[in-house]
This record gives structure tokens, sequence and C-alpha cells, in this order.
């Protein structure tokens, strides 16, 4: 009785990657636009995070050029240091990024559990992530929102960066454009006198300086007093400063959150300023060579048994969600799409890391994309075709999550990401 209705659609593996090629498993997290579960492919039995991204809600906030640069991204990026993306894919109601599955919980949330780490776990972090931030930037890609919340842990201890989001393909060109989390905001972003690829490695520092001491280095409780502290105010050690961290250590820190971007550590170009960092005494632990194969076992090795993620994320699912996540076969009727609807069909394309090569979507310089976008340029060095439904338009200022950031003295809150993406390019 009753048994038709629930005749489970048979799966077609050969075909293009939809929902219907995972179990879904338990809730993870919650993103802006949708949330973070994990689910096992039915056919390799890979375990992965199915981060999904409600389409509707994403057109109301603005964020759909977000989205598809996103996805973008991820196709070219594939670093040991990275949660890499491994399918990509969309349903009439959602977009789904299949990620690389991370159990070991986010820095934010072991920071506020632990209130501070240990040098020595917060250096072998460091080196693992100058690694990732090194490859984006040899890779022209901007990360913009380096901060404890969108580093990664898998259940081994490995330090992975995530969140692409507001990330960027930069070229020669300064970006104007205030984006990111402003607690770890570069100070040239702030001065609005253009900036570069070296905002990461300053993010990178106050991240270090905040999981070491606890506390952030420049702090504010306005966004004024904020802006005043991360462009004026002298870097400070906590008084039990020398307790927590070596003289090297601090030299790094000193180092990578100095104002000028020019002198700053890590950023020389060509890869040099990464080389220096590397050879710098406080890293002569680490053993670079055997880093990026994952051969060296993390000094933290998150605990398995329990849950290193917020539990209420599940319950929420199973309590309060009227709409659960289902696998469901396409019905839209693409007529009646708005364009940013069209945009998000059109652009967040499909992707499977088993049967499709990682390619740039991005011509060499950024600039000349968006004078495509506009229709202004010709011919670019792309190796997709140049389609009007390729072009992402990255002219509209768009703002989310306009929160002001209350950045309490001692507390780590959650930070909110600020602005994206207005006018990255002036
Ligand atoms: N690959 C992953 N593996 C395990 N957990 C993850 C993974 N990605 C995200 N999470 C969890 O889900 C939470 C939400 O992640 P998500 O990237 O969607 O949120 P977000 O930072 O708000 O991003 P966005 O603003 O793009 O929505 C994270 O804080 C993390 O705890």
């Amino acid at each position: 009785m009753g048994g038709v209705c629930c005749r489970p659609t048979p799966v077609d593996f050969d075909g293009e990657v939809t929902l219907f090629h995972f179990v879904l498993l338990r809730c993870v997290g919650k993103g802006a636009f949708g949330k973070v579960r994990v689910v096992q492919h039915k056919q390799t039995r890979e375990l992965y995070a199915l981060k999904y991204i409600n389409k509707a809600k994403c057109v109301k906030m603005k964020a759909v050029p977000n989205v598809v640069q996103e996805r973008r991204l991820l196709e070219e990026i594939d670093h040991p240091f990275v949660v890499n993306m491994r399918y990509a894919f969309q349903d009439d109601e959602n977009c789904f990024f299949v990620l690389d599955l991370m159990l070991g919980g986010d820095l934010r949330f072991h920071l506020e559990r632990l209130g501070s780490l240990d040098e020595e776990v917060v250096k072998f972090y460091v080196a693992q992530l100058s690694s990732a931030v090194q490859f984006l930037h040899e890779n022209n890609i901007m990360h913009r929102d380096l901060k404890p919340d969108n580093i990664l842990l898998d259940e081994r201890g490995n330090a992975h960066l995530t969140d692409f989001n507001i990330g960027l393909k930069f070229s020669e060109r300064k970006l104007m454009g205030v984006a990111g989390s402003m607690a770890y905001m570069a100070p040239e972003i702030l001065a609005k006198r253009g900036y570069s690829y070296q905002i990461d490695w300053w993010s990178l520092g106050v991240c270090a300086y905040e999981l070491i001491f606890g506390r952030r280095p420049f702090r504010g409780r306005t966004n004024n007093d904020l802006t005043y502290s991360i462009t004026k105010d002298p870097l400070k050690w906590p008084e039990d400063a020398e307790s927590k961290c070596s003289r090297p250590g601090m030299q790094v820190l000193k180092g990578l959150l100095d104002r000028d971007p020019s002198r700053r550590f890590g950023c020389k170009p060509h890869g040099e300023g990464y080389q220096e960092l590397r050879r710098h005494p406080w890293f002569k632990t680490i053993d670079w060579d055997t880093l990026e194969s994952k051969e060296q076992t993390p000094p933290f090795v998150p605990d398995a048994k329990k849950a290193n993620f917020d539990a209420s994320h599940e319950l929420e699912e199973l309590l309060l969600e009227d709409n659960p996540l289902k696998a469901k076969t396409r019905k839209a009727n693409q007529e009646n799409f708005s364009p940013e609807m069209r945009q998000m069909e059109e652009q967040f394309t499909c992707y499977d890391f088993k049967k499709m090569q990682r390619r740039s979507y991005f011509p060499h310089n950024q600039q000349q994309l968006i004078s495509t976008a506009t229709g202004t340029s010709s011919g670019m060095a792309s190796s997709r075709p140049s389609t009007p439904a390729n072009d992402l338009r990255m002219e509209n200022g768009v703002i989310i999550n306009g929160n002001s950031i209350h950045d309490a003295d001692m507390e780590v809150p959650r930070t909110e990401r600020m602005m994206i993406n207005e006018k990255d390019y002036q």
C-alpha cells in the first residue's frame, strides 16, 4: 500500500551532475544565502560538503555576480590548503557547490572555545595559509576576506582557506572598492587610495595575532574608531605577549602588519616575499618541502568525537525548516526569468572534477573583462568563448551584510562581511 510514490528516481551517473548523485547527510553550517551539509557521492562513496545557495534570496540580495564569480574562481583553484570545489550545479531553487569536506571546524569556532591558540599551532597554520595565499596570488587571485571564520580544519588539523565570495582576479591596476570584513581590512583599503594583493598578507597577520593573543591588534567600538585604529594606531602587544609569543613570532606578526604594502612581509613581487617569509627564523621548525603533501602531523588534532561545528544547524533543519532540501527534477520555465535569474541560470554552469579539466574563465587583465562586459573591447585571451553569457557584470556596486561591526575589546565574535564589490575599479 502506498508504495507508488516512493519509487526512487534512477540516477544517471554518466549525465550531468545533479543532487540525485548524492545522499544528503547532516547539516554543519549556515551561510548568508543557504546552508552547508555533509553529502556522500552515491557512486564513489566519497564524502563532501554541499553548500547550497537559494537563488531567489541571492537575486533579492543582488549577489548573483558574486556567486557566479565564486564559482568561476573556484574552478581555477586546486590547492592542498584551499577548500576546493569538486562539483557545481543548480536546480530550480538552489545553486550547489560540492566542496572538500572539512570536519575539523573553522578557526573562529576553536578560538571561541579556547580563547587563544598555542604559538606553534598558529605558526603551522600561517605556514599552510601562506602557501595557499602565494598560490592564489601567482594565479592573480585575491581572496579579500581572510579571517578565522574562513579558515577550516580537516579532521587531521590541516588549515584550508575558504569562501571566495568576494575574491577577485587582479591585474596591475589598483582596486578601489571597500570590500572585506572590516577588522581584517588592510589600511590601504580604508585609505581609499588603491590597493592590490598585499591586503591578503595583512589579513593573515591580523588572523595570526588574534589566534595567538585572543584579541585583535586593532580595535574600535564604531567603524570610525576601527578605521582610525587600523590606519593610525601603533601596533601594540598585550601585557602577557612574551608568555604567548616568541620574539621571532612577534617579528613575523609585525612584518605582516606593516602599513606600507611594499615593505610588508610576503609582498615582494615574483614570489620573493613568500620565499623570504619561508626563510624567517620563526619557521625553522617547519619542513616546507613536505608541508604541501600534508605529510607532517599537525600540532592540533580536532577532537573527532565532538562535533566541531554548531549542532544548532542540524536541530534547526530538523525542527524549523519548512522546505527541507530534496533532489528534484527541473521544471522551470526559463521564459519567465528575470535578467538576474537568467544570468545565474546561464553562468552558474555545471562542473565535475572527475570529467572536466580546471580552467580559467578570466582574461589576464580584469579590466579587459569589465570592458568586454560593457561592450567596449573585443578579443580576450580567455580559454572560454566570450559570449554575453560568459561576461561577468562587475560594474554594479553591490552591498550585502551592511551590518556595522561592533568590535568589543576582548571578544572574538563571528565577523560579518561588510561590503562586496562596491565599485572594485574606479
Ligand atoms: N567545506 C566545508 N566543510 C565543512 N564545513 C563547512 C564547509 N564549508 C563551510 N562549512 C561550514 O558552514 C559554515 C557556513 O559556510 P559558508 O561558506 O556557507 O558561510 P559564509 O562564510 O557565511 O559564506 P557566504 O557568505 O558565502 O554564504 C562555515 O562557518 C563552516 O562552519
